[in-house]
């Protein structure tokens, strides 16, 4: 059959490898239940059309099996998978000509259902024993969050099996597989539509916009070209917000560039992961210059923590922050060793499964070479459907913001120095930055006894609520320091002067 000899006929590895296990998870189907009991749901989209000829190879597979062992002949070449094709006043005309073009060129028997797709379905599985439906979803589609290669409906869905041959196919293997097997697709993909749901949500993807030179004219590229397959719903008019984390993108993606007077207080928490660090074997430096950072652009740090090298340590520390803080920072545990699972540990804080990401899998091919790549590489994995990259020149492999979620893979201060900057150039570029008041600070020494300071520096504390003032000391018997820090520089001035003012003239001195 063409499909299957173009696929094996291709230098493709990693389309190989999706095409056998797709065929794979079509052929269980087939087996777990009858012909007359599947169907395929079919709308003339790239996904769908996808399927629609793995499941043509499977079924001309089977018969030429039939064929060679029972000596049977080709007869009337009807699909004998049942097609259902939902079909909306609101489609693309070249989607609904597309899917009626395609069904007559492949003999397909197709139900059109002109119902919502609840009752559509209702409908169907009264009038037919159908018990399982094959869908183009794929992972990083709204819908595919939860889903597995087969997923029973859900609740309150009329009961069938859903069945994802392509769950785990990335944007680039649909287009690999379509470009490789020659095979028609709708022309909307050529004008630089890149997912195609009704006429009032969908526009070409901006992305692939190109102009010409004074700009009068908009011309796009086609489908294929787009080079980040996680931007293909941006032709999506309206915008899709993870439920998972809706409530939290609407903290980063809504930051913008504060004023820079402003009073109001944004939190940062840091987590280090590390067995070795809570062993004492090694220490923590990265914490304490990190701090500096974020105090340098103005954010206070709520908690700094180090945490075990587990999954759900990791997942525990992220879900409690990540809701309490703005951003959340965390470094360690990040690679390919059994021990590496910080990244796993934040998917499992946002209940999102890992998915691979090939544009992340591109990065580490360039780094490590072709050894960390291919189907099964772990390190290519990233939360489904929150992982952004951000890139940017002087980094090899882009850092990794989920929700307000960064993860740093510095594992010293010149690798943090130049993470940190590129990560402030990013958020800033991407508007997801807020910079805020830096902080200022002044620092009193005194020889005076902690009790002697105790009371009226409380008292100050009192009077000045918009600073911290803290007391510490060196060692028991050198000087005791209090430290004012605060975003307003006359403030501090006044707490400091209030402070000197209860006290014998020169029994504080400034120091750094
Ligand atoms: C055959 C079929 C079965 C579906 N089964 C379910 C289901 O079990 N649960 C559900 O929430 N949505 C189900 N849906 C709806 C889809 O999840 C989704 O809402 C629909 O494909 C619209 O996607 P769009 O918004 O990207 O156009 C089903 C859709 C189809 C066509
Ligand atoms: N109107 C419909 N009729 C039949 N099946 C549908 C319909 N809408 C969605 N589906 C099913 O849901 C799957 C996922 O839809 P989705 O829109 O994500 O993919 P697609 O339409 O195949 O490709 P694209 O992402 O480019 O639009 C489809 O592949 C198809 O199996
Ligand atoms: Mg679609």
């Amino acid at each position: 059959m063409e499909i299957d000899k173009a696929v094996k006929e291709c230098d493709d590895s990693r389309l190989k490898t999706k095409y056998t296990n797709a065929i794979y998870v079509i052929k269980r189907a087939l087996a777990l239940y009858s012909i007359q009991e599947v169907a395929f749901s079919f709308n003339g989209g790239k996904d769908s059309t996808v399927l629609l000829h793995l499941l043509r190879a499977v079924y001309f597979l089977h018969k030429a099996e039939e064929r060679i062992s029972q000596d049977v002949s080709d007869g009337e070449n009807i699909f004998p998978i049942r097609t259902i094709y939902f079909e909306t006043t609101n489609a693309f005309p070249e989607i609904n000509s597309f899917t009626y073009e395609t069904a007559a060129s492949y003999n397909l028997q197709m139900d059109i259902i002109r119902l919502d797709f609840k009752s559509g379905l209702e409908a169907l599985l009264k009038a037919n024993p159908i018990r399982a439906i094959f869908l183009g979803v794929r992972i990083g589609d709204p819908t595919a969050v939860g889903q597995e290669q087969f997923s029973p409906s859900s609740p309150g869905w009329p009961p069938f099996m859903r069945v994802n041959p392509i769950l785990d196919w990335s944007y680039r293997d649909v287009w690999a597989f379509l470009l490789v097997c020659k095979v028609q697709y709708c022309s909307l993909y050529d004008q630089g539509y890149t997912s195609i749901g009704s006429i009032h949500d969908t526009v070409p993807n901006a992305l692939l916009c190109i102009r010409n030179r004074n700009n009068s004219e908009e011309k796009f590229r086609p489908a294929y070209l787009l080079p980040d397959g996680r931007l293909e719903r941006a032709g999506r008019v309206k915008k899709y917000t993870s439920p998972v984390c809706g409530q939290l993108s609407s903290v980063s993606n809504g930051l913008k560039i504060e004023d820079l007077n402003s009073n109001s207080m944004l939190t940062a928490s840091i987590i280090a992961v590390g067995d070795e660090i809570l062993f004492g074997s090694v220490e923590d430096k990265l914490g304490s210059v990190l701090c500096r950072k974020l105090h340098s652009i103005g954010w206070a740090v709520s908690l700094l923590v180090v945490t075990r090298n587990d999954i759900d340590s990791v997942a525990e520390e992220v879900e409690s922050r990540k809701s309490t803080d703005d951003m959340v920072f965390i470094y360690g545990g990040v690679g390919p060793l059994h021990s590496d699972v910080t990244v796993a540990g934040v998917a499992k804080a946002f209940g999102v499964r890992m998915a691979p990401d090939e544009v992340f899998e591109e990065h580490l091919r360039h780094l490590i070479g072709e050894k960390c790549t291919g189907d099964k590489n772990e390190m290519s994995q990233l939360p489904e459907g929150i992982a952004e990259l951000l890139h940017h020149e002087q980094l090899p492999v882009p850092l990794i913001k989920c929700c307000n979620v960064i993860i740093l893979t510095a594992t010293n201060g010149p690798e943090l120095d130049l993470q940190w900057d590129c990560l402030i150039d990013s958020l800033k570029s991407n508007g997801d930055l807020v910079l805020m008041a830096p902080f200022v600070s002044k620092c009193l020494a005194t020889t005076l006894s902690d009790v002697e300071v105790a009371e009226p520096l409380s008292k100050i504390c009192l009077q000045f609520p918009d600073l911290y003032i803290g007391g510490y000391r060196g060692s028991r018997k050198g000087p005791l320091m209090i430290r004012f820090e605060g975003k307003d520089l006359t403030r501090i001035e006044a707490a400091s002067q209030s402070l000197c003012q209860k006290f014998q003239p020169g029994a504080f001195s400034e120091t750094k």
